[in-house]
């Protein structure tokens, strides 16, 4: 291996460790801990151990976590009901729903009733917007963990071909928006792309985004890239890594690149909700 690692696991402790500071002023200003409300609707045992770390996390930055978790069953209006309410709840901060529902829920209608206020995961149209004009809002998790990355390790990205492998509404597209306003000039791949090799042999900066193992060969790597492996099914990314490390000058191991810091990025994003929420008394 050649590439150096980009190491998500020390990177997120740093941000974590000011969050716990944040978290413990705002205490001692207003007398409650921040909130983030977590709603988990039906039974992926993935999503519940998702679910489990980042309220672990919140307990240790001193952030309240209020747990919601909802049938299989539930219906699209239930849903969107629920968080309705946690919307105007003024004892909550920060909204978190975790992706995916099931089938039968209309993902989509229950992310617009979170309060774009609350939005401190970034899925809402109205965080979307704020990242594609660098207006006031939250950032997608993930994508907002990603430029966190990057620029712990001061990599350059205006300038860079980057190409997004991916196009979810709260993975791909946001941060490729992400890298645009940061002067890169970025290429979505997705499924119905032919030659994704091609693409990615060009790429200074690569994002893989799609959740699909080892969907791309360490030799597509250009000499001296930078990888970012945003992959987590099964805990498994979609680079080959060994391969992909030999050629390229930063990548992100799976686990400890991407996903502590979109945890990290979430917890940091709900501080910040229930400080512009708030007033010092
Ligand atoms: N609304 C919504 N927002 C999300 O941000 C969101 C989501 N839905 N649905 C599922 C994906 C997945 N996701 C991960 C977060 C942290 C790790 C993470 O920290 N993983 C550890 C490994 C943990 C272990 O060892 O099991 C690591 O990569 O080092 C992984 C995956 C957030 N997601």
């Amino acid at each position: 291996m050649r590439a150096q690692l980009l190491d998500g696991r020390t990177t997120s402790k740093t941000m974590l460790d000011s969050v716990a500071v944040g978290a413990a002023e705002f205490l001692r200003t207003r007398g409650r801990a921040p909130v983030l409300a977590t709603i988990l609707v039906g039974d992926d045992p993935a999503s519940h151990t998702y679910v489990r770390m980042k309220v672990n996390r919140c307990k240790q930055v001193g952030i309240t976590s209020r747990r919601i978790d909802l049938t299989e069953s539930t219906s699209t209006g239930d849903l969107v009901r629920v968080i309705t309410e946690l919307s105007s709840d003024p004892d909550v901060d920060g909204i978190l729903l975790q992706h995916p529902v099931p089938p039968g829920v209309d993902e989509r209608a229950a992310f617009e009733a979170i309060n774009p206020a609350k939005d401190v995961d970034g899925v809402t149209r109205a965080s979307f917007a704020a990242m594609a004009f660098s207006a006031d809002g939250f950032s997608s998790a993930t994508p907002g963990g990603i430029i966190a990355l990057l620029d712990a390790y001061e990599i350059p990205l205006a300038g860079s071909r980057a190409v997004v492998v991916g196009r979810s509404a709260i993975l791909g597209k946001p941060v490729g928006m992400l890298l645009l306003e940061r002067d890169a000039t970025v290429t979505f791949c997705h499924s119905k792309t032919g030659d994704l090799e091609n693409h990615i042999r060009e790429a200074d900066i690569v994002v893989a985004a799609a959740g699909v193992p080892d969907l791309i060969k360490g030799d597509w790597i250009k000499l001296g890239a930078v990888v970012v492996d945003a992959g987590y099914v099964d805990n498994r990314g979609d680079v080959e890594f060994e391969s992909a490390a030999a050629r390229s000058a930063w990548i992100t191991p799976v686990p400890g690149g991407v996903g502590p810091m979109t945890i990290a990025t979430l917890l940091a994003q709900t501080l910040a909700a229930a400080e512009k929420r708030t007033i010092v008394k």
